[in-house]
């Protein structure tokens, strides 16, 4: 039968301990509020010795949020005992968290004791804690690095005196995968009275290996992984929650073994800690970065509109994510772009269609992603025929770094020729003012982009606009070797749209 692995979560407090990730108490709360609709086992509300805010934060947490098992972390010691208890001890389900380091280094370097006496203050240290909660767990800080006989003594020790989970932390994430399930499933056969109590694992990311360790652990035996939102935590963090559970729901016949996460929730908790702790996640974050399931290249985005499991392992809707994403780029190829067209609610003949495409191919070439309303300015500079209700004659401009750049424009309205000037930020700002006195209207400017269409000094070059007139935008191109007169027919050009949309010339887009 399937077995349960519990998540016990410590985005509050080895997650807190990124550098600038402070929390105040109210943060802790909503994310604490957020973690019980995720459906974590156990939330480790923080570390309630080390500061009143703290200590407060905790409380706060273990009166309000219901559900999980409430834990806080202390020392070995008692007074952080006393505090731990005083901030969990509120909660429906309180834990107190006692850790002590096992490894010579952290033994003799760190905590300058010998084994010996820091057995018994182990000992000592659970069965104070005790005395305040029946759960009581405890860590073996630096488990991995610890000499096993010893590991195994303190962990019979402080079984003995009442610790209800045992937790083996690769604190500095040293381990490696077979290492470590191994030392988990000889801690058990050793350690027979592990079977009494949730055994439990802390992994770190120093080699980027937490999350394989953590599921060579549970592999070997493990009840519980400790983990955080998005792998924040301490150096390189800790082992990623939204991945340990997707691994385990993915594959579930390998893990043979489940956990209670609701996953929908596992995108909206990615978010808000990431917000609230202004950390920024990466783009290729499994599960929850922006590109997780985001396709661009042709192959694959055929492949996924051709059916979705050729590319993807993960439905983006199980971890809460709407959809995923067609990312068009100068790697895609046309059945993504037929496809995007399609939903934008274009549906184009074949000739037109690669004539789009061609066109789509050149702005690719040019921008890193191609928009939604690139796509649309391409569809419509490339298919729509406006009538000219202005047509450019002629410019002129006086520019330099010690003057105002000035320039003067001359466009035809039927019979008529229309000259007017103006100063401007720059020669091209110039021209565009000098455009809108013409036309007697004004536009934002909402993007410009300018390219050279051949090779050489005298390339032609090509002006491509999106102004907002009105509230409405409107796309406009333009072509000359002159860059200057190429940005001024783009300009025109967007305005003849806009006259014809004005006259309701709208139905000249032809798509077929
Ligand atoms: C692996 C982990 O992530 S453990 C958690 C790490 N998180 C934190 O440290 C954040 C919260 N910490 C703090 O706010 C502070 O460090 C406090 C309040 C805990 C202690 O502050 P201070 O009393 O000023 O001590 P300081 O931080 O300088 O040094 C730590 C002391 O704790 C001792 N210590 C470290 N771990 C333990 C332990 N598990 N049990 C008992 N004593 C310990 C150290 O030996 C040292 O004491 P010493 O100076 O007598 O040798
Ligand atoms: C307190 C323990 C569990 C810890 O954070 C670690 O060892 O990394």
């Amino acid at each position: 039968m399937a077995r349960r692995i519990y998540i016990f979560d410590t985005t509050l407090r080895d997650g807190e301990q990124v550098p600038g990730a402070k929390l105040n108490k109210r943060q802790k709360l909503e994310i604490a509020e957020q973690l019980a609709r995720l459906g974590v086992d156990v939330i480790e509300a923080g570390f309630p010795c080390s500061s009143p805010e703290d200590l407060q934060a905790v409380k706060a947490i273990a009166e309000q949020v219901k559900g999980p098992v409430i834990a806080g972390l202390a020392r070995a010691v008692q007074q952080d005992i006393d505090l731990a208890w005083e901030a969990v001890k509120p909660a429906e389900r309180p834990r107190i968290h006692v850790f002590l380091g096992s490894s010579d280094i952290h033994l003799q370097k760190k905590l300058r004791r010998d084994r010996e006496t820091a057995l018994q203050q182990a000992v000592d240290s659970v069965k104070y804690a005790k005395r305040y909660c029946q759960d009581v767990e405890y860590s073996t800080e630096d488990a991995s690095r610890t000499d096993f006989d010893y590991l195994c003594r303190v962990v019979e020790a402080v079984i003995k005196a009442g610790a209800t989970v045992v937790n083996i932390p690769d604190t500095v994430g040293y381990a490696i995968p077979d290492e470590f399930g191994e030392m988990i499933k000889k801690l058990r056969e050793r350690v027979p009275a592990l079977d009494r109590v949730t055994l439990s694992v802390h992994c770190h990311n120093d080699l980027g290996l937490a999350v394989a360790n953590t599921l060579a652990a549970i592999r070997n035996g493990a009840d519980q992984v400790e983990c955080t939102i998005n792998g924040i935590g301490e150096r390189a963090g800790n082992a990623a929650l939204e991945e340990i559970v997707m691994a385990l729901k993915v594959r579930q016949a390998s893990f043979d073994a489940y956990t209670n996460i609701n996953t929908k929730e596992i995108y909206r908790t990615s978010r808000m800690v990431s917000r609230i702790m202004n950390i920024p996640v990466q783009p290729n974050k499994a599960i929850v970065g922006s590109n997780a399931f985001a396709h661009s290249s042709g192959i694959h985005q055929d492949g996924i509109l051709k059916d979705r499991s050729t590319y993807e392992i993960i439905r983006p809707e199980d971890v809460g994510i709407k959809d995923h994403k067609l990312v068009l780029t100068a790697r895609s190829g046309r059945a993504a772009l037929r496809h995007q067209l399609q939903q934008l609610g274009f549906s184009l003949g074949e000739e037109k269609f690669e004539r789009v495409y061609q066109r789509f191919l050149n702005v690719a070439d040019r921008k890193k992603e191609v928009s939604s309303e690139d796509l649309v300015t391409i569809v419509e500079i490339e298919l729509t025929k406006v009538p000219e209700t202005y047509t450019f004659h002629s410019l002129q401009i006086m520019s330099g770094n010690t003057i105002t750049p000035m320039a003067s424009v001359t466009l035809i309205k039927g019979e008529e020729k229309i000259t007017e000037s103006a100063l401007g930020n720059g020669p091209v700002d110039a021209v565009f003012k000098s455009i809108e006195k013409i036309v007697r209207k004004t536009a934002k400017l909402r993007d410009y982009d300018l390219k050279a269409v051949t090779t050489g000094t005298d390339a032609l070059g090509e002006a491509m606009v999106r102004v907002e007139i009105d509230g409405m935008i409107y796309s406009g191109i333009g072509t000359s070797p002159d860059v200057i007169e190429a940005s001024a027919r783009a300009y025109v050009n967007a305005f003849n749209r806009y006259f014809a949309a004005k006259k309701g010339i709208n139905g000249v887009l032809s798509l077929d």
